[in-house]
């Protein structure tokens, strides 16, 4: 799953919880703004029950009183009235039919004398168990806040119980000291007071919870002052009988209760007004809930139908690139099978053309080298009828190259012909585009197409073929370069290539061509195939221990051809490494010396006798030379001379002289015929040569084997002295390292040796050591 999936679809759950969490919210602050205003119903049927008692309590504390006797008997009545009116007021609100027809019934009764007390009071009973009813219907028992819930505890019960309490004592005090006192009502009257006394307790301590409850202080010090002034008057009175003005005590109860009734007041108003105060808060926030989620709804409606839209739009895009993508696909493999330049020119313009709906195209090629563009191919158009060449910035295609972006030109009756590259042969044409073939940053080609149609073109498209044509055209026109380069070297380098075992494994065609076997013949063989004798085998040791070190060796070697000829190479060979640095083969060039060396040859080589002249003596002379002081080995040096060689030529003639110098250089070389062995001719019929000895007897031994094989040879020559034949004279030194001459001492040593042998009866060796 792609990223920007994954953050949508966080998103999208983030917001769905959101709204979700701003519904349950409002739906919460909703369901509080209802309660509290059930609360507030609720709360105003308990102040119409507590009205409701209070007339009761009022009555029942007064009507002991005789109304004939007592001075206030109008106000008993007046108080009558008052009830009903109390009870018809809160009737409506309590929507209780049957509290004022119970009340009506406990009034109209005949034995309301002696029982109207004990109905008065089960109806107050009957109201303060309905207050708790009410605040459970109303959920004011399920009041979260602590204030309230205290205030309710104080309205619903702490109150309640001490006004009854009070207004009970009241009534029984009232009635025991105005009219008859029943049997148990001191008691009564102390119970209800201590009653009273704990229920002010608890309330006092309720108080003590309030945060702020300044305004309560007063009401509850009201309360206690009066409560204290009546228990006293109480405890007073109570000795005495009969009993004081019963008017004054009910006086003093009625302040007691009134104070009560106060304090309950005054919690039902602070309750009202926690309420309201709530009442507004919740309002307010369901109006910034309301808000917010109509926001939330609008923003979520314009994002969803955004998306929606953007959505749409991306998998109409995402689509048409699908299908581009397996066009380039197509594109791709048709050209990866095409094998020639011109096959892949080719398929592209014809692709293009026809993705395009082009009448006709033509495609040119850049040749960087050279700065021009080579038509490569057309579509539609006959290549007759369009330049072939084109130079850099000639007419569109020209500047594309410079430009390298798509040209794009729509044609109309003063459209430019020159715009066009191809010509336009269709009336009907529409469009020219023009665009390059780009690969890494370089201009490969570009694409003229002739349009039908007028309407505009992807060009993210067009360039995203163009791309794939340009890298197969790029790739084929550097395959082609390289495969011309590579047929060159085939042709022209001696080359080959070895495991690492010198086993042929590669060999170019002027290899071949060279040593005279096919490929076939050298691949699988070793080098020593095309060895010549004439290279020593220390040659051969040298190279191998230089490049099995990972060395280049060079040099010049002599190879022998098939038939049997020879060709000379400078040759270099170098090992070949893998990546580890390892020798897994090895790869030679040689270049053809061939004619050098033949004219190398030539100069050092005398033209009768074909053995080495005199210059390339005195070059050998000195190298080896160096080369017994380098390496402390003795060599001889001798020097030869036939005999009477001068009576010969006179005798049987400069050719037939010719021909003995031929034979004796011919014997030489037999004779002397070990790798380090030299002969020369040093001029006229004087021979020379150089070989390895090991001591002074050594040399001996060869000089005098030489001097008797060319006796051997049995060349007739009857105007020579020292035999019948054609013999030869030697002076001879034998070189050792302890010296230090020059060459041209050694030389005339060698000469002086010579001239010995001559004058003593030549056809012999004179030798000495140096
Ligand atoms: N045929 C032929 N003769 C040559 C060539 N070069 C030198 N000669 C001859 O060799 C002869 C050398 O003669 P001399 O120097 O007198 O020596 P010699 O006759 O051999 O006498 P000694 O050396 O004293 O035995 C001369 O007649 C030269 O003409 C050559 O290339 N071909």
């Amino acid at each position: 799953m792609s990223t920007k999936k994954s953050i949508a679809i966080v998103v999208v759950f983030w917001w769905i919880f959101a709204c979700f969490f701003f519904f349950s919210y409002t739906l919460h602050i909703q369901q509080r703004l209802e309660s509290t205003q059930k609360e507030l119903i609720g709360l105003s049927k308990i102040k119409s029950l507590n009205l409701l008692n209070k007339a009761l309590q009022r009555y029942r504390g007064l009507y002991p009183l005789d109304p004939e006797q007592a001075a206030d008997g109008g106000h008993i009545h007046q108080r009558l009235i008052e009830l009903r009116q109390t009870v018809s007021s809160v009737e409506s609100v309590l929507n209780d039919a049957k509290t004022a027809s119970e009340i009506d019934a406990v009034f109209s009764s005949k034995d309301q004398e002696a029982n109207l007390f004990d109905q008065i009071t089960m109806l107050i009973e009957k109201n303060n168990q309905q207050l708790r009813i009410i605040a459970d219907k109303y959920e004011l028992l399920y009041e979260p806040d602590r204030e309230n819930f205290i205030l309710l505890e104080l309205v619903l019960y702490t109150i309640p119980d001490m006004i009854e309490s009070a207004a009970k004592s009241k009534a029984i005090a009232t009635r025991a000291h105005t009219v008859y006192e029943r049997p148990n009502d001191l008691s009564l009257i102390d119970n209800n007071l201590y009653v009273f006394s704990q229920a002010f307790h608890n309330l006092k301590l309720l108080i003590d919870q309030f945060e702020n409850y300044s305004e309560f202080i007063q009401s509850v010090a009201v309360i206690e002052q009066e409560y204290q002034d009546y228990y006293q008057l109480l405890t007073g009175v109570s000795e005495a009988k009969p009993l004081g003005p019963g008017l004054f005590l009910f006086s003093e109860g009625t302040r007691l209760v009134d104070a009560s009734y106060a304090l309950a007041e005054l919690s039902r108003q602070k309750l009202k007004a926690n309420f309201q105060q709530r009442l507004v808060t919740y309002s307010q926030l369901l109006r910034v809930s309301y808000a917010a989620l109509l926001i939330g709804l609008t923003l979520s409606i314009y994002v969803y139908l955004r998306f929606y839209r953007r959505s749409k739009i991306d998998r109409q895009l995402a689509a048409s690139r699908k299908i581009n993508e397996d066009r380039v696909n197509d594109l791709r493999k048709a050209l990866h099978n095409l094998n020639t330049l011109q096959e892949i020119c080719n398929h592209s313009l014809r692709f293009i053309a026809q993705h395009l709906s082009a009448v006709s195209g033509v495609l040119f090629i850049h040749n960087e080298k050279i700065e021009q563009l080579n038509l490569s191919a057309t579509f539609g158009v006959n290549p007759k009828s369009v330049k072939h060449k084109l130079k850099i910035g000639e007419g569109p295609i020209g500047q594309c190259v410079l430009d390298a972006r798509i040209y794009e030109s729509t044609i109309n009756q003063e459209s430019n012909p020159s715009s066009v590259n191809i010509g336009i042969t269709n009336a009907n044409v529409k469009k020219i585009l023009t665009f390059p073939l780009v690969n890494l940053g370089s201009t490969v080609g570009v694409i003229q197409l002739l349009l039908l149609e007028g309407k505009p073109i992807e060009h993210e498209t067009v360039s995203q073929f163009a791309d794939v044509m340009a890298s197969y055209i790029d790739k084929e026109k550097k395959y082609d370069e390289s495969k011309k380069y590579f047929a060159s070297i085939n042709k022209n380098v001696i080359t080959s290539s070895t495991d690492a075992k010198g086993v042929i494994t590669q060999v170019s065609q002027a290899f071949a061509d060279i040593s005279g076997y096919t490929k076939e013949e050298l691949i699988g063989q070793k080098h020593s195939i095309i060895r010549h004798p004439d290279m020593p085998a220390e040659l051969f040791k040298d190279l191998w221990s230089t490049i099995t070190k990972g060395n280049t060796w060079n040099h010049e070697v002599k190879n022998r051809t098939k038939d049997g000829g020879f060709y000379w190479v400078d040759v270099t060979i170098s090992p070949d490494l893998d990546f580890y640095g390892n020798i897994i083969g090895y790869t030679a060039i040689r270049h053809d010396i061939t004619e050098k060396k033949k004219n190398e040859e030539i100069a050092i080589t005398d033209g009768l006798t074909q053995i080495y002249n005199r210059r390339h003596f005195d070059t050998c002379f000195e190298l080896k030379i160096r080369e017994m002081r380098r390496d402390m080995k003795p060599f001889l040096f001798a020097m030869l001379d036939i005999d009477f060689f001068k009576q010969y030529n006179d005798n049987y003639g400069h050719q037939q002289g010719d021909n003995v110098l031929i034979s004796i250089a011919n014997t030489l070389k037999h004779c002397l015929r070990r790798p380090r062995d030299m002969v020369f001719r040093l001029g006229g019929e004087e021979f020379g040569f150089i070989c390895d000895a090991d001591s002074l007897e050594d040399a001996i031994k060869i000089c005098e084997a030489v001097r008797e094989t060319v006796e051997s040879l049995k060349i007739s020559h009857q105007y020579n002295a020292a035999a019948a034949y054609v013999t030869i004279s030697s002076g001879v030194i034998f070189i050792t390292p302890d010296t230090r001459f020059s060459p041209e001492h050694y030389y005339k040593a060698a000469d002086e040796m010579l001239y010995q042998a001559k004058t003593s009866g030549r056809n012999n060796v004179k030798l000495r050591t140096l």
